[in-house]
């Protein structure tokens, strides 16, 4: 937790909101590039990046001031340290991530929803933007490029454990549940030439997955349906796995997905949630801006093995067993309450 001590900054320091503004036009407008590529007057930089020079005059002296550029000379500006990291090809990518013409923008204007979300417990994303997070990756093609890499970045390791940690020699097929482009099933059905399996997605993601299956040759052991998953899922099959799906959502439709895994599985059937779960850590839990995030972007939270076992007792389903995988989520493994386990 960030103390005033610890951040070395007071309050009224951390609550200014102008520089982080400010490195965020920076980067929006290339200022780190032209500098490195010797554009370094004034008015040559406006002039590059097509602002007014007055304006612009400002905002490089207000961050020369915070030690992110340097005036050198009268109009005349450098970078320094911090500015390289501005630079496009910088191996952290934080050009891209702060241009607020780009992914990052849409993301940033997201946070002025967050006194709502405080409010209602709910995303604010659709007040901010007429429609929902996931609406929003089938209509905007640049959110989606950057979101489908990410998740198929974040869900390697989860993958990787999810192959060892669980007995799939007595499974035949999975249903992979909100599985993205496909690549923790991929994963599943590449290391176990058995299986098979159905990924169950939004029609746009759905389409987008095939090539997943194509390019590892799986095709023929894979369904892909562009459906939703408040929708009846397809019924008998052995696992329907949620993996780094419910903590996107809110109580009351995460009981509803958990609802339609238990209204498809047989008495064999079992329901696998894989999910970062909360009450792991000291007390007080610290949580980070990526939660808060969640929160504001989908309504989403982090839980605790209890919470969802209440979340699954309403669901008509009972926790069997949970382990943590080497990846640090959690495997929840579930079944239906009909049945006993
Ligand atoms: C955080 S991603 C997890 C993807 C994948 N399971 C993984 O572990 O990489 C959540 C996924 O839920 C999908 N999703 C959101 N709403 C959905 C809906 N109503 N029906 C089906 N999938 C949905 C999104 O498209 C997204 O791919």
């Amino acid at each position: 937790m960030s103390t005033k001590k610890q951040r070395g900054l007071s309050l009224d320091q951390q609550a200014e909101l102008a520089l982080p503004w400010a490195i965020r036009v920076a980067a929006t407008l290339r200022l780190a590039d032209f500098i490195a590529g010797g554009v370094t007057h004034l008015e040559d930089l406006a002039s590059r990046a097509q602002v007014h020079p007055g304006a612009l005059g400002m905002l490089l002296r207000y961050l020369s001031a915070s030690g992110i550029f340097t005036e050198r000379a009268p109009e005349h500006f450098e970078l320094t340290h911090a500015a390289r990291m501005l630079l496009d090809d910088h191996p952290q990518h934080l050009r891209e991530q702060l241009d607020q013409e780009g992914v990052g923008g849409n993301m940033d204007r997201v946070w002025i929803g967050l006194l709502d979300s405080i409010r209602t417990g709910q995303a604010a994303y659709r007040a901010i933007y007429g429609c929902t997070f996931w609406e929003a990756l089938s209509t905007n093609a640049s959110l989606s490029a950057w979101f489908h890499p990410l998740m198929i970045r974040l869900s390697t390791e989860d993958a990787d454990a999810l192959v060892k940690s669980y007995d799939w020699t007595r499974v035949g097929h999975i249903v992979d549940v909100g599985g993205g482009m496909g690549s923790v099933l991929a994963a599943l059905l590449h290391a176990y030439p058995a299986l098979s399996g159905t990924l169950i997605e939004l029609p746009e993601t759905a389409a987008r997955a095939q090539a997943t299956f194509a390019d590892r040759g799986l095709l023929e052991r894979c369904s892909i349906v562009g459906k939703s998953f408040f929708e009846p899922l397809p019924p008998g099959k052995d696992i329907y796995l949620l993996s780094c799906v419910l903590f996107n959502w809110d109580d009351a439709p995460a009981i509803e997905i958990l609802r339609r895994c238990a209204q498809a599985i047989g008495p064999q059937g079992r329901v696998l949630i894989l999910e970062p779960l909360s009450g792991q850590e000291p007390i007080p839990r610290p949580v980070t801006a990526e939660e808060l995030l969640t929160l504001v972007l989908l309504g989403g939270q982090i839980r605790s093995l209890e919470t969802y076992a209440n979340l699954a007792h309403c669901a008509d389903l009972e926790i069997c067993s949970a382990h943590r995988l080497t990846s640090g989520n959690t495997l929840i493994e579930c079944a239906a309450s009909a049945y006993g386990i």
